[in-house]
């Protein structure tokens, strides 16, 4: 990722919309832009293995572990808008446990890039299961997207859900119903 190439493009997207990138206010403008824009698609350089740092414990507890409420921010893929939401993780151990601030890094990893919504629900379940062989993964986020918000369609109090199942929570009933019910609780 190039900084002085994404400084020219907001240099470049600051005159197309008439403004004068030499004033005194505009004057770094491009350059912190184009450190924001780095910082909030950092996932793109960023690892699962890496991630992670070996941070898998054994274990015999093989009841479900819920993460709940994590905040993030993305960006949506169709106009790099944000869209801001709240993540729900949950697996069921199978030997082995994760570190729980890599349950949250593993969503900003996927959260910092160009995303819509589903697709990032599972890639997060996907990358949970991969990293903890877990005997199931779920995943539910919802979010507000501020392309449908501040431009667009101009609704400013819908929401989006998502989620994803994987192993035990796709086959039984009672496991998907006892983690949705947990999330609402
Ligand atoms: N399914 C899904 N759609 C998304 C997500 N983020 C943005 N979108 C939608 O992507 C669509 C892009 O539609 P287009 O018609 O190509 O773009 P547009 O003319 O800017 O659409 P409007 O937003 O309706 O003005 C819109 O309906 C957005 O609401 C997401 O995470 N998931
Ligand atoms: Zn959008």
């Amino acid at each position: 990722m190039s900084i002085d190439d994404m400084t020219a493009s907001f240099e470049q997207i600051i005159r197309s919309v008439g403004e004068d990138v030499t004033r005194d206010g505009l004057e770094k403008t491009p350059e912190r832009a184009a450190q924001a824009f780095a910082f909030l698609t950092e996932g793109y350089n960023q690892n699962l293995q890496e991630l992670v740092n070996g941070a898998i414990f054994p274990s015999d507890n093989d009841e479900m572990v819920i993460v709940r409420d994590v905040e993030f921010y993305s960006l949506c893929e169709h106009h790099l808008l944000p869209f801001i939401g709240r993540a729900n993780v949950a697996y069921i151990p199978n030997g082995k446990v994760i570190g729980l601030s890599k349950i949250a890094r593993i969503i900003d990893m996927y959260a910092r890039r160009f995303q819509i919504q589903e697709n990032m629900t599972k890639e997060i379940a996907d990358a949970v299961m991969s990293v903890t062989d877990a005997k199931g993964v779920a995943v539910h986020i919802t979010a507000n997207h501020l392309c449908m918000m501040m431009r667009g369609v101009g609704k400013q109090n819908s929401s989006m859900s998502t989620s994803v199942m994987l192993g035990t929570f796709r086959d039984s009933q009672p496991t998907r119903n006892e983690f949705l019910q947990l999330i609402r609780g």
